[in-house]
């Protein structure tokens, strides 16, 4: 082992990507199936018809790229985490790196260019501004993979004011809104059945 690999080993920020991703595997055994990426939608609050679209989309748009040398695709579409970040594509906001690990620079940025209402929010305006800012040329399958990863969090994680908070957007990064959001529905739902 390589001094760089063992210094990988034991940088905890390297996983970053595949936390953001382990909430949708629903037993735990490594690997997403569209059924689990379904779940964990409905799980957060998603209504079923957002849910099922987004499992087909990203299982079907993902499983390849994360079973590197496989030639055939398999057909229940199994998304490995191991190998979540092959599953990167381009016009992205670069806070995840290559390796899937959290760029703080990176992620401040997001707010010094863009936040102009408030600095610890985005507003949809200056969301579609950021979209547009990240777009490589003729890049469509990243433009289309970035357009519907923010559009989602911006329809489930928005405040009553329609603002995308600073802190929502740093814990979509690191899995811990899709928790957060899963418990309190729980909550909720305790709270109508009482
Ligand atoms: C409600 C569910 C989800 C939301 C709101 C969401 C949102 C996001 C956001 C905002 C980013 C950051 C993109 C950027 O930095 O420009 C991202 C990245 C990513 N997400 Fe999700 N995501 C969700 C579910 C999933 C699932 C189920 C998977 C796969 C199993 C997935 C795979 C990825 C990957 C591979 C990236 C890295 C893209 C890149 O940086 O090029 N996401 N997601
Ligand atoms: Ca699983």
């Amino acid at each position: 082992m390589g001094v760089e690999s063992e210094f990988e080993a034991i940088d905890n920020n390297q996983n970053v990507l595949q936390k953001h991703v382990e909430f949708f595997d629903r037993n735990n055994d490594g690997v997403i199936y569209p059924w689990e990426t379904f779940q964990g939608f409905r799980a957060i609050g998603s209504g079923i018809l957002l849910s099922s679209v987004a499992a087909i989309f990203i299982n079907v748009g993902l499983s390849g790229k994360t079973r590197p040398g496989k030639k055939c695709p398999n057909l229940l579409f199994p998304i490995i985490i191991e190998n979540i970040k092959m599953a990167k594509h381009g016009s992205d906001s670069g806070v995840y790196d290559e390796h899937g690990r959290f760029v703080n620079s990176k992620f401040e940025e997001i707010f010094h260019k863009y936040a102009r209402t408030h600095p610890d929010a985005l507003t949809s305006d200056e969301l579609n501004e950021f979209l547009k800012g990240n777009r490589e040329p003729k890049d469509y399958g990243g433009w289309i993979g970035g357009l519907s990863e923010w559009k989602i969090l911006y329809y489930l994680a928005k405040d009553k004011d329609g603002l995308l908070k600073k802190d929502t957007i740093r814990s979509v990064y690191d899995g811990s809104l899709f928790e957060k959001m899963a418990a309190e529905k729980i909550n909720k739902k305790k709270h109508s059945e009482k």
